[in-house]
C-alpha cells in the first residue's frame, strides 16, 4: 500500500514544463511536505494524484492502481482533498459541506435528494466535533465562519470516507501564523489517528520543519531534496529558494525517511 510517482513529467499545452521526471513513494501514515516556492510545481504534483492533471510521461500509482480517467472513480474514495481556498459551498451549512465529503460513496440520486445514510450523518457530526467546532455550528452557513473555521470544515470533509491519502494544497496559505499551526496540527492528528498518509504542499520552511515527517523539495518541477526535515540544513535551502543557485539542479540528496 503506497502512493507512488514513477518518472512523472507534466507539460501543459502551452509548453510549460511543470514537472520533470519526478519519482518518489509515500508509505501509509507519513506526513510528507512538498516544499517549494511559487511555480515550483507543487499544485501540479498534487493534481496528478487526484486526476485534475494527467502526467505527460510516467505514471502515478495509488495502492497498485495507476491513476487514469478509467480508475478515478474507484480511487476517489481513498483520496481526501484539502484546498487553499477551502472550496466549500459558502451558502450551505457546515453539516452539508462536511457530509459532501461522502459523495464519492453515495449514489447520485440519493445525494441529490440529500438521502445520506444515518451512519454518514453521525460520522459528519463526530468529525465536526473532532475538528473543534461545537454542535451549534452544524446549521451555520459556511460563509459566516472565519477562515480558520472554514478550513476546519474542509478538514472534516476530507476525512469523511477515512481516506488512505490526503492531499492538502497550501492549506494554510491564507491564515495567520497561529491558525496555520493549529490547522496543520489538526490535519496531522486526524491523519495519524487513521494511519492516512498526507501530501501537503507548503512554502513556509518553519511550518515544514515543525510538521513534516519527510520533506520533498521541488524546484522548477524537479525534486532537489528528499529526506527528514532535520537533514534540510540551512545550507541546502538555497537550492530550493535561491534563484542564483547553479543549474542543473542535482538529484535527490537522500531518499526515505
Ligand atoms: N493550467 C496550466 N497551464 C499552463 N501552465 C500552468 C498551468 N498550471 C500551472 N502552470 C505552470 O506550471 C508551473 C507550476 O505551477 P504550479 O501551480 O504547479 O506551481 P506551485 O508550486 O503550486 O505554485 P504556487 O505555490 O504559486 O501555487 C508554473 O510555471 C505555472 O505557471
Amino acid at each position: 500500500m503506497s502512493l507512488r510517482f514513477e518518472h512523472v513529467g507534466k507539460r501543459y499545452p502551452d509548453g510549460t514544463i511543470a514537472l520533470g521526471d519526478v519519482s518518489f513513494e509515500v508509505p501509509p501514515g507519513q506526513f510528507c511536505v512538498i516544499l517549494g516556492r511559487s511555480g515550483a510545481g507543487k499544485s501540479t504534483l498534487l493534481r496528478c494524484v487526484n486526476g485534475l492533471a494527467s502526467p505527460s510521461s510516467g505514471r502515478v500509482v495509488v495502492d497498485g492502481v495507476e491513476v487514469t480517467p478509467a480508475t478515478l472513480r474507484q480511487l476517489r474514495p481513498r483520496i481526501g482533498m484539502i484546498h487553499q481556498s477551502f472550496n466549500l459551498v459558502p451558502r450551505a451549512s457546515v453539516a452539508a459541506n462536511v457530509i459532501a465529503g461522502a459523495l464519492p460513496a453515495v449514489s447520485t440520486g440519493r445525494a441529490l435528494l440529500g438521502l445520506f445514510p444515518r451512519a454518514l450523518r453521525d460520522k459528519a457530526c463526530a468529525l465536526i466535533a473532532d475538528v473543534g467546532l461545537g454542535q451549534e455550528h452544524l446549521p451555520r452557513r459556511v460563509a459566516a465562519l472565519s477562515g480558520g473555521q472554514q478550513q476546519r470544515v474542509g478538514i472534516a470533509r476530507a476525512f469523511m470516507l477515512d481516506p488512505a491519502y490526503v492531499l492538502a494544497d497550501e492549506p494554510v496559505a491564507s491564515l495567520d501564523p497561529q491558525t496555520s499551526a493549529d490547522i496543520l496540527t489538526l490535519i496531522r492528528r486526524e491523519a495519524k489517528e487513521r494511519g492516512a498518509a498526507v501530501l501537503c504542499s507548503l512554502h513556509q520552511i518553519d511550518l515544514t520543519m515543525r510538521f513534516a515527517d519527510r520533506v520533498l523539495a521541488l524546484r522548477d518541477g524537479r525534486i532537489v531534496f528528499d529526506g527528514a526535515p532535520d537533514a534540510l540544513a540551512q545550507s541546502r535551502l538555497g537550492r530550493i529558494y535561491d534563484a542564483s543557485w547553479p543549474e542543473p539542479c542535482p538529484l535527490p540528496e537522500a531518499v526515505g525517511a
